[in-house]
């Protein structure tokens, strides 16, 4: 998957998506099915598949920690056994002069769960909780960013709320960013009932992640100001 979006001027995305076998994620900590793509004709796939091995770890490691703390780490092993991972490429040229800088729009992203990595180009900025302030993040090559996604707010019930985010090139450096974006194929997505009580009503119909996104994309989900609650919320 390659090509530039219409909203997004002045970037470029690459896809690769790579697929967690359900059986054997059990025994073995990570394991990958096939890859489906290669770049432009160049077989991207080799460091793309060792990188994505890597944040994919850190993804269930950081997982298994939120759901150790809720206890609901039966629920996270549920949805483990059909989750798959998109890593994406995307390359941010540096906007000509009468072109806004503006890289990404505000988002939340529609994922269960998002890991950033850039190593140098600033442009990431974080919407403060109270909405006010956006916070630039510094960009190192040890450190990854961990975000929320909007399926992963319901399926906690609220309790992890996905961050705003967007992206402004400023400077005159063209810069490029990964993002591995998780995904729940082919399940009923549930609030677990552990987080469901008298001062926690339960927020969020079972819904399906795919189905979600397709709504997104509907001029109602577009339009919506939070289509998670849109679409599922009670
Ligand atoms: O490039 C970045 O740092 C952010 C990308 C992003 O927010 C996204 O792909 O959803
Ligand atoms: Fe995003």
């Amino acid at each position: 998957m390659s090509g530039k979006s219409p909203s997004y001027p002045c970037t470029k995305v690459w896809g690769l998506r790579t697929q967690i076998l359900a059986k054997e994620s059990r025994s073995l900590p990570v394991s990958y099915g096939h890859l489906e793509m290669t770049l432009s004709g160049i077989n991207f796939s080799d460091t793309a598949l060792e990188f994505s091995k890597f944040v994919v770890k850190l993804d269930q490691l950081v997982m298994r920690m939120v759901s150790e703390v809720y206890g609901i780490e039966n629920n996270y092993e549920t949805l483990l056994d059909t989750t798959s991972y998109l890593l994406r490429l995307i390359k941010y040229r540096v906007p000509s002069k009468d072109e806004t800088s503006l890289g990404i729009v505000p988002h939340t992203d529609k994922s269960f769960m998002s890991i950033l990595h850039q190593r140098q180009v600033q442009g990431l900025e974080i919407k403060t909780k109270n909405g006010e302030n956006w916070i630039l993040v510094d960009p190192s090559p040890s450190s990854f960013i961990v975000m929320a996604g909007d399926v992963c707010m319901a399926w906690t019930n609220g309790r992890i709320e996905p961050s705003t985010h967007r992206v402004i090139m400023k400077g005159s450096e063209e810069r490029y960013s990964l993002g591995l974006f998780s995904f729940i194929k082919d399940l009923k997505i549930q609030v677990p009932e552990e987080l469901v009580d008298d001062e926690h009503p339960l927020q969020y119909k079972p819904f399906g992640h795919y189905e979600y996104i397709h709504f997104y994309y509907t001029e109602e989900g577009r339009k919506s100001k939070c289509p998670i609650k849109t679409y599922c919320g009670i």
